[in-house]
């Protein structure tokens, strides 16, 4: 079907310059697979940094952005600014923006229609809580967070990948089954074939995130609907080069 692979290494709010240099001197020694879309989220303040280090073969993101091009919002960056300072890519929506920070549905689509707009991809993120999954709601929730972004997406999917991160894995140690993720991404597709279109449904790239590592990344990528990964932890290490290569 033609998905390029993407990972993600998303860096939440870890390191300092020095760690940062550190990551960005393993991933240039690499090599990582150059069949491989790889695009790290950085930190607010290291992004011009990391930016100016990294060679054009490796993405920056930022990890959030507001839904405005500038104004009285204290505290926030603009996809304007990120994109000001050569980066190309932010992630919203994120289960801790959405958990910590109190972002809804709506928000998180306000804010992609905006990223969009301003010419960002994003890697938009989806996932249930172990409560949800539990009582059945896995499908339910995920179809509803992708739902309030199909009018914020438009025509744009091609600029968009999708990260289904179950949050009872994110950080736990605790990997989703590749049948567990397998049958979420596939639901998703037909979903999408329904409520978007068939070519949104094959064309787009899901991205599975939540304690993903070297060990068990290879089993994952094996999936037919599981298009890439959203790493957090295990980006910061040097096996997150062995995660990028996992389909080789
Ligand atoms: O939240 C994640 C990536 O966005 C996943 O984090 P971990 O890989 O640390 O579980």
């Amino acid at each position: 079907m033609g998905r390029k692979f993407v990972v993600g290494g998303n860096w939440k709010m870890n390191g300092d310059k020095k760690q940062v240099t550190e990551i960005v001197e393993t991933l240039k020694k690499g090599p990582l697979d150059p069949n491989v879309e790889v695009v790290i989220g950085v930190p607010a303040i290291y992004l011009e940094y990391v930016q100016s280090i990294v060679p054009n073969t490796i993405n920056v993101a930022a990890q959030n952005c507001w839904k405005a091009p500038k104004g009285a919002f204290t505290g926030e960056i603009s996809p304007a600014m990120i994109k000001d300072i050569g980066a190309n890519w932010v992630i919203l929506g994120h289960s801790e923006r959405r958990t910590i920070f109190g972002e809804k549905d709506d928000l998180v689509a306000e804010k992609v229609a905006h990223a969009l707009e301003s010419g960002l991809k994003v890697i938009a993120c989806i996932g249930e809580t172990l409560e949800e999954r539990e009582a059945g709601k896995t499908e339910e929730v995920v179809f509803r967070q992708t739902k309030a972004l199909l009018p914020a997406i438009g025509s744009n999917w091609d600029k968009v990948v999708l990260a289904y991160e179950p949050v009872w894995a994110i950080g736990t140690g605790k990997t989703a089954s590749p049948q567990q993720a397998q049958d979420v991404h596939a639901s998703l597709r037909n979903w999408l074939s329904a409520n978007a279109s068939a070519d949104v449904a094959s064309s787009v790239r899901i991205q599975y995130g939540g304690s993903v590592t070297a060990a068990n990344a290879k089993e994952l990528a094996a999936c037919p609907d599981i298009d890439g990964f959203l790493v957090g932890g295990a980006s910061l290490k040097p096996e997150f080069v062995d995660i990028v290569n996992a389909t080789q």
